[in-house]
């Protein structure tokens, strides 16, 4: 990415449901669905969000309400994944929140289990964190834990490079089993200020990896979420 260009923050939370569809002919085509919700923009909110993944919650019950155990055809024309993917945007764009909508870029369904990831792809590290800046009462005002990935797209497709050894020996030694708060102080450590944080510090050393484009890092603090930076000057 040129130095022109505008930094991106990009997230995605996905939600399963397990579901059957009727095909021409009459036969039956059940899957473990995935439908992942993706928003982009080029500025975080003052907590540091993209939107809050919770804010997807009206998505999740709709899903879990109308489709989850289902079978498609009853609620949906088009049941294809592109269909599927179509209906749901539709449905995100006239019940989420405006602010929401605003950002929301793309909902896309597949079928399956995820795929694991080969090792050399991720690097996992176990930290505990607090998020200023949220309304009374929400749980990650709170001091929890995560079970984080990381990882290093190397371009716009879907696919991982190698996480650079020097970053793995400093996720070991200085992020895992700590509060982040602590270790990296003056950061509000959403997913999003994290994977700008590790983006930057892969800049700073120069170090992306073969085929890094020298910008992007996807931080997933659980199974259902992710966040990436795109590159840009911070
Ligand atoms: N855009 C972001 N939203 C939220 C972040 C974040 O980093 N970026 N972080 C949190 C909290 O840390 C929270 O612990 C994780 O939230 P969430 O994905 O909603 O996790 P859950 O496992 O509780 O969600 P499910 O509904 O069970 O999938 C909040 N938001």
């Amino acid at each position: 990415m040129s130095s022109t260009q505008q930094p991106l923050f990009r997230i995605g939370k996905s939600f399963r449901f397990e579901a059957t569809r009727r095909l021409d002919g009459g036969t039956y085509d059940g899957h473990s669905f995935t439908a992942e919700a993706v928003l982009t923009s080029m500025r975080l909110t003052p907590e540091g969000f993209v939107a809050d993944f919770g804010d997807l919650a009206p998505l999740k019950r709709y899903i879990d309400g109308t489709l989850d155990h289902q079978v498609l055809n009853d609620y949906v024309e088009d049941v294809s994944n592109e269909g599927l993917a179509r209906h749901l945007l539709g449905w995100a764009k006239s019940h989420l929140p405006a602010d929401v909508v605003s950002v929301l870029e793309d909902v896309r369904v597949r079928t399956g289990r995820p795929q694991a990831l080969p090792s050399a792809a991720f690097a996992s590290f176990e930290a505990s964190h607090q998020l200023h800046g949220l309304r009374d009462g929400h749980p990650c005002g709170r001091l929890h834990g995560h079970s984080y990935m990381l990882s290093v797209p190397v371009s716009a497709v879907p696919r991982l490079g190698d996480v650079p050894v020097l970053l793995r020996n400093h996720l070991r030694s200085a992020i895992h089993g700590k509060v982040l708060n602590q270790v990296i102080p003056g950061l509000n450590p959403t997913s999003e200020n994290l994977a700008q944080y590790f983006s930057q510090w892969l800049t700073d050393r120069a170090m992306g990896g073969p085929g890094w484009d020298g910008t992007c890092v996807r931080i997933s603090e659980t199974e259902t979420s992710w966040a990436e930076y795109m590159g840009g000057p911070a």
